[in-house]
């Protein structure tokens, strides 16, 4: 139900009196229902792009994106989108922030409070439901914007570089918090970050992109078993992949 497809996506945009810049060669993926896929490149190369066409941010000079069987026109609550910055509304509390989008859509008062409970709880921020953000650290601030993702149920988790401003130990502790809730909700990830680690600790694949056009290059299955922990990053087939990703990139 939540397979994505992309199909001849390319994307164009046009600046006043500067020539027209193709951010997005025309691309072609499909991404299989609960997989975890990241999109790793340097800066430039298109994949906040590619991933705000998924989310229906921006429209497509040719070709069309398939989420869910359904052709993508708009954001729509069967894709939930987290940020860098957090992007949390700074007059409501941590719950009032979760319970957003289905008070929104009208959802019982019940199942408002239950799936807010839940999430509030995974995220591990149950004791700070009543607090505003301007208290929360950038950690903490991320831990909701992921919970009210995913307030929504959607189908498929578009993360733009979500932990890109966090310091590394938090950075750390989010991805596996992030791989934890995933485990338990299944749903489809596309993951934009262009730190090689991440990526590769994070997906079942890794989709390496290169500048101008941007385009992909090369599609990595990333076989380490999971559960992973972070010790993963220290093992043999860790380093490998590291190493060809790093070449890629590198040329
Ligand atoms: N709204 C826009 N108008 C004009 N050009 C844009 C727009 N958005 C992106 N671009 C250009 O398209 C290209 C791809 O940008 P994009 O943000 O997708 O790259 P990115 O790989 O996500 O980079 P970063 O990691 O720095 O966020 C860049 O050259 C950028 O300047």
């Amino acid at each position: 139900m939540s397979q994505v497809f992309i199909e001849n996506v390319s994307v164009e945009f046009s600046r006043h009196r500067e020539a027209t810049q193709i951010a997005l060669a025309e691309t072609s993926l499909t991404i299989e229902e609960g997989e975890f896929v990241c999109l790793l490149g340097p800066s430039g190369c298109g994949k906040s792009t590619l991933l705000n066409v998924v989310g229906g941010l921006i429209e497509t000079t040719t070709g069309h994106v398939i989420v869910g069987g359904k052709a993508v026109a708009h954001p729509g609550p069967d894709r939930g989108m987290v940020f860098q910055n957090y992007s949390l509304y700074p007059w409501l509390t941590v719950r009032g922030n979760v319970e957003f989008g289905p008070r929104l859509n009208k959802w019982s008062a019940a199942k408002v409070s239950q799936t807010a409970d839940e999430l509030i709880e995974i995220v591990g921020l149950t004791d700070y439901a009543e607090q505003f953000p301007k208290v929360l650290s950038g950690g903490m601030r991320q831990r909701v914007a992921i919970a009210r993702a995913l307030a929504m149920e959607p189908h498929v988790l578009l993360m733009d570089e979500p932990f890109a401003a966090l310091d590394a130990q938090t950075r750390s502790r989010m991805q596996e918090l992030l791989l934890n809730i995933w485990a338990r909700k299944r749903s489809t990830v596309i993951f934009v970050t262009h730190d090689i680690e991440e990526a590769i600790f994070l997906a079942d694949r890794v989709l390496v992109m290169s500048t101008r056009p941007g385009r992909i290059i090369e599609d990595f299955k990333i076989e380490l078993p999971r559960p992973r922990s972070a010790d993963v990053v220290a093992s043999d087939e860790f380093t490998q992949y590291r190493k060809r990703m790093l070449h890629l990139l590198r040329h």
